[in-house]
């Protein structure tokens, strides 16, 4: 049976457990269990905080687990990322008092104070650029830490900036990660049997029909090169005779953040009855 870590709080919990039950998993229905058995797919979830789940998959305690890429990496355990499942998009990044430090470069932490509840990806990015600074591991509530005169600078999840804007606080330089919430397994380990397999397909199936949507229109067909130039489709369009003669149907598959912009191009081809629908499941 296939052993897999879930985050049991926090916000990469409920997206977590959303996605899982899209790709056909069994999930909790109390938010207090900590384990279910899905026996029909032959997996079982471990509900366990975010922070300690690299721990478990790294240990090979666990097959695989879903966390974020900046408590992978802050973890330092033996565990790497499969697959990015594109929610729990945040950045981690140095922030501070405007104008209190001498520039935003790298070099210009040397000497300060740096408070971070991602201490393993704070030491990481500090031997990387060389630089020596003093790492204050807090637990949450990081911006506190300058007004209270524990850090110079901080280095903290930056989603909406809305934490740091209200306690007055200015992001310092390049992002130092981007974070998103990951599929991870123990480094090397072997993910070529059937029930690895399946939830990776599942899961990219889950991807691909958040990510696309399917276009259906009718075009004359003498215009119909220009139409597929704009949908060509993921392999190629399914084009139909329609009873209208001179006309054919198109359906194709679009990628959502354009589809605005196909659908306007395609009525100035001459597409008409240009209808959108979503895609619940698929495999490619
Ligand atoms: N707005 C956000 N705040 C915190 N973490 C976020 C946010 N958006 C995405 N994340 C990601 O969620 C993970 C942190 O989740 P975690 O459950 O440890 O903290 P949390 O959501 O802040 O919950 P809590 O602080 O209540 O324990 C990280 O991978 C982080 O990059
Ligand atoms: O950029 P934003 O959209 O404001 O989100 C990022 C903030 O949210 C999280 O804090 P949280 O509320 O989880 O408190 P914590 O520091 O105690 O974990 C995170 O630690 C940042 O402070
Ligand atoms: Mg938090």
């Amino acid at each position: 049976m296939l052993r897999i870590a879930v985050p049991n709080k926090g916000t990469l919990s409920g997206p977590a457990a959303q996605m899982l039950q899209e790709a056909g998993y069994r999930q909790r229905s109390d938010p207090k269990d900590l384990l279910c058995r899905d026996v029909a797919n032959d997996v079982e979830f471990f509900y366990l905080r975010p922070r300690d789940i690299a721990t478990y998959v790294g240990s090979g305690d666990l097959d695989l687990g879903i966390t974020g890429r900046d408590l992978l990496i802050d973890a330092e355990s033996d565990a790497e990322e499969l697959l990015d499942l594109g929610f729990g998009k945040a950045t981690f990044r140095f922030a501070a008092v405007p104008g209190s430090l001498k520039g935003s470069e790298p070099g210009d932490l040397a000497g300060l104070r740096v408070a971070t509840a991602y201490p393993g990806v704070m030491q990481r990015y500090l031997a990387e650029h060389g630089v020596t600074a003093e790492v204050i591991r807090l637990d949450g509530a990081v911006e506190n830490a300058i007004r209270l005169g524990v850090a110079d600078v901080i280095a903290d999840v930056v989603e909406t900036g809305a934490t740091l804007r209200q306690a007055g606080l200015e992001t310092l330089g390049e992002p130092i990660l981007r974070s998103s919430a990951v599929l991870i397994r123990r480094a090397g380990s072997d993910t070529g049997n059937a029930g690895f397999k399946q939830l990776l397909r599942r899961l990219q199936g889950v991807l691909v029909a958040r990510r696309y949507v399917m276009l259906a229109y009718d075009v004359r067909a003498d215009s119909l090169d220009a139409a597929v130039a704009l949908t060509p489709g993921i392999e190629s369009p399914t084009i139909s005779p329609l009873h209208r003669e001179g006309w054919v149907a198109v359906q194709a598959m679009v990628l959502r953040e354009e589809m605005h912009r196909i659908m306007d191009e395609l009525y100035d081809v001459g597409a008409r009855a240009i209808l959108v629908t979503d895609i619940h499941a698929c495999r490619l």
